[in-house]
């Protein structure tokens, strides 16, 4: 397992932000655009913060979504508005931005979206809940066996359907990175250093792990 683990989750926000800008810079000397999926949750906020400072060649920026609720974009539980109000709404420019459009339906967004999408996916970011999903891919849901792109996904735990990312998806991105923090994540952190083999996360191959203290807290 390749973790960092940082002292708070400011201070994760603000690794993940030098890792960001030095994939950034090193894609771009290669080819003309980056191309990032974002994650939903709450995690991925000290990263927004941390980034929108930064003066970088943002109109290179492509941005994507590897996840997102059935709700409109302008809805506080829409993972597009967190990453449009705390980092995209900020910064001086910016490159394509699509958005997953869960406002209409989960089959339909996931056929549109697959087909918007670009050839290969630069940096994908993915946050862990405490019950071991990522994107939105819950454990014990059929989302986990989807193939193709971008799935609709129920989640009878939540009573609602989600449109995310399939693992095939998530492990073509050139590089994966898991945004981890707080205590009520740790013992399921470990399990997945295990190897457990329960945890829907642990089919996310070889991602890099940025942690904050307390997440890490169990790791041996
Ligand atoms: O439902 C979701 O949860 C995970 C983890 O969220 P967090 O608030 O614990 O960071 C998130 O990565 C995923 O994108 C989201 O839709």
């Amino acid at each position: 397992m390749r973790y960092e683990v940082f002292e708070t989750p400011e201070a994760l926000g603000q690794g993940a932000a030098d890792l960001f800008e030095s994939l950034l810079l090193a894609t771009l000397r290669e080819r003309d655009r980056f191309r990032v999926a974002l994650s939903g949750g709450s995690t991925p906020l000290h990263l927004y913060r941390a980034l929108r400072g930064r003066e970088l060649p943002w109109e290179r920026v492509e941005w994507y979504w590897s996840d997102e609720r059935t709700v409109g974009p302008d809805s506080k539980d829409s993972n597009y508005r967190l990453a449009h109000d705390e980092l995209l709404a900020h910064l001086p420019a910016s490159g394509r931005v699509e958005r997953i459009p869960g406002e209409i339906d989960p089959h339909e967004a996931a056929r549109r979206y697959a087909e918007v999408l670009p050839e290969s996916i630069d940096l994908c970011y993915l946050g862990m809940g405490d019950d071991g999903h990522t994107a939105s891919l819950f454990p014990g849901t059929e989302g986990l066996a989807a193939t193709g792109r971008v799935t609709a996904n129920f989640v009878p735990r939540l009573g609602t359907w989600r449109v995310s990312f399939t693992f095939e998806e998530i492990n073509r991105a050139h590089n994966v990175q898991l945004l981890v923090t707080g205590q009520n994540k740790a013992s399921v952190l470990a399990e997945v250093r295990a190897h457990a083999g329960k945890h829907p996360v642990e089919r996310v191959k070889d991602p890099l792990w940025l942690l904050d203290r307390e997440a890490a807290s169990q790791l041996a």
